[in-house]
């Protein structure tokens, strides 16, 4: 399901900065040879990923899905100083071609890859975490909510892509909706229903949950 209009769409794509080329090549690169290229989050939200990176100047970013980079070098791309990204994913048969990908962007000292499952990488992760993305399993984004949580700083940024899942979290009708939308549709009132943050969910995409911990 397209959420607006196809020519605003192209009109909104217009009106955003160009991808350059390293993000174009890993475009290309990823429909060429890898499965699932719609992963990929594309320009309009890479770029809101790094003016978002810029905006909040994080020392400690999270991302929990990295597929092959690109909006891990997008919010890189807006790392200041020493801030670091953490980027975890558990496939390792992108591991040669993520990081060449990092290397040629000049990001490989800014980025942090951990290959593994998230939900024992991520108890290993320090404190202080300023802005998490995920973008993994959508079965698992509650666990990740929970796990991550407390490792967060005050004022800390979640972020959590595809939370409208096509439209299907508006799932309706007595048939009960497969295990993905319905871990989404929990998500999401779970985090609508957490006191201790404050949060937004913005139609971008396919659906991106902005919440702060207050
Ligand atoms: C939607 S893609 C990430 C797209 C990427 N963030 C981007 O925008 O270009 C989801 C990724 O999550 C990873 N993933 C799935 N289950 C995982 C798990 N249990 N732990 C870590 N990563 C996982 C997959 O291997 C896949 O690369």
């Amino acid at each position: 399901m397209e959420f607006i209009d196809e020519k605003l769409q192209a009109y909104c794509e217009a009106h955003t900065s160009p991808e350059d080329p390293i993000l174009a090549h890993i475009t290309r690169e990823t429909h060429l040879k890898v499965l699932m290229p719609r992963m990929l989050s594309g320009n309009l939200q890479g770029k809101f990923l790094e003016m978002l990176t810029r905006f909040i100047r994080p020392k400690r970013v999270v991302e929990i899905g990295t597929y092959t980079g690109y909006s891990a070098i997008c919010m890189a791309r807006g790392l200041e100083g020493d801030a670091i990204l953490h980027t975890l994913d558990i496939n390792v048969e992108l591991e040669t071609m993520v990081r060449g990908f990092f290397e040629k962007a000049g990001l490989s000292d800014k980025i942090d890859y951990r290959l593994g499952d998230a939900q024992e990488l991520i108890p290993a992760l320090p404190d202080g975490i300023d802005m998490v993305f995920i973008d993994a399993d959508k079965e698992n984004y509650g666990r990740y909510y929970d796990l991550i949580f407390d490792k967060l700083a005050p004022g800390a940024v979640i972020l959590a892509d595809n939370v409208l899942w096509s439209g299907k979290i508006l799932h309706e009708g007595p048939k009960k909706p497969d295990k993905d939308t319905a871990a989404l549709i929990a998500f999401n009132r779970m985090v609508q229903e957490d006191p201790r943050v404050d949060n937004i969910l913005l139609p971008i995409r396919d659906g991106i949950l902005v919440a702060r911990k207050k």
